[in-house]
């Protein structure tokens, strides 16, 4: 049989990469490095391959605005696509860089690793490691926003000054940096980046916080028979099943927002996570979208589909984007 193609924010050794390695197995999938999030939907929705994969929330620094905006679907690209599951990665970031020749690393330390409180923010937290070798070379820093936005602690006690560049991905950076011919260039990004561009480790586990976790989804294109996907499980075992709707609210009648939360309310359905994107329409109007548990295809109580009757009369506009199994 010939090999179905899943799609991922590359080039290879992204976290998004390590997401579609944990979900789909090599032999049986092609697995295609695209160069945005944007790629990803495109692909998926215009039939070039089955699946793709794509960074939805982080657990330490929120929502991934390009996947959310991209689900908002305000022009109507992507009116197949739909989510069919969940992956969970634990995300420690590495500096990686060229070795200064000569230098010490105590040249740079102060020994404490603490940072100067400002007005801004007077109690700062300090970085959890220390860097392993001197950084004072360092004049440019590239990664991807989300991850600048995991590694803060770090970077502003040990990269104080250094220019900041943001990039497609986190593998895009060590690309990049795999090219510098001054060594003065560093990247944020995963150790399996450093091994893939020959690059130094210039720190390890530089994240803010032990617990720092992406959660990625599989998207299709609907109807999808997800069924022979072959997708793995995780280890711990499904946990129920979750859906998403997005949807808009008329926004000059109070209450319209609380009106809409409250058809889940009324079919006891346990809300997971709210977020909103503007509309675009008018400034400050908002799509919002709401996960929870329940799914629309396994709904023996006729829960799922008596909440979305109720919300298609409450909402503006609305849209179910898909439901799956959870594993966390
Ligand atoms: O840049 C990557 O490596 C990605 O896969 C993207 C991404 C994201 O957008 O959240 C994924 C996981 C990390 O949180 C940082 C970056």
């Amino acid at each position: 049989m010939a090999k179905r193609t899943v799609s991922f924010l590359g080039p290879i050794a992204s976290y998004s990469h390590q997401a579609v390695r944990l979900a789909f197995s090599e032999q049986e999938w092609e697995f295609q490095p695209v160069i945005t999030i944007d790629d990803v939907f495109k692909s998926v929705q215009n039939g070039e391959v089955t699946a793709g994969v794509v960074p939805f929330e982080n657990s330490t620094n929120g929502s991934v605005v390009f996947t959310l905006d991209n689900l908002a679907d305000r022009n109507g690209t992507y009116p197949d696509i739909t989510v069919e599951g969940e992956v969970y990665v634990n995300v420690h970031h590495c500096l990686l860089g060229h070795k200064e020749a000569g230098s010490l690393l105590e040249d740079q330390l102060d020994g404490s690793g603490t940072r100067t409180p400002t007005a801004a923010d007077p109690s700062p937290s300090r970085p959890r490691t220390k860097p392993l070798t001197s950084l004072k070379h360092i004049r440019r820093l590239y990664s991807h926003p989300q991850a600048f936005g995991q590694c803060t602690a770090f970077t502003s006690t040990y990269l104080k000054g250094v220019e900041i560049f943001e990039v497609s991905s986190t593998s895009k950076a060590a690309e990049i940096v795999s090219q510098d011919k001054s060594g003065t260039w560093a990247a944020i990004s995963s150790q399996l980046a450093s091994q893939i561009h020959s690059l130094d480790l210039l720190g390890k586990w530089i994240e803010d916080r032990d617990d720092n976790t992406t959660r990625f989804l599989i998207i299709g294109k609907s109807p999808a028979s997800t069924a022979d996907w072959g997708v793995r499980k995780h280890a711990n075992g499904q946990k129920g099943t979750k859906s998403l709707v997005s949807f808009t609210v008329p926004h000059e009648s109070p209450g319209a927002l609380a009106e809409a939360l409250g058809c889940f309310q009324a079919f006891n359905l346990n809300l997971t996570s709210i977020n909103s994107r503007p509309s675009l329409v008018n400034p400050f109007q908002y799509i919002f979208f709401v996960e929870f548990e329940g799914h629309k295809k396994q709904d023996p109580e006729g829960r799922v589909k008596g909440a979305l009757d109720k919300i298609s009369h409450v909402a503006e506009s609305w849209r179910w984007l898909g439901s799956w199994e959870r594993y966390q």
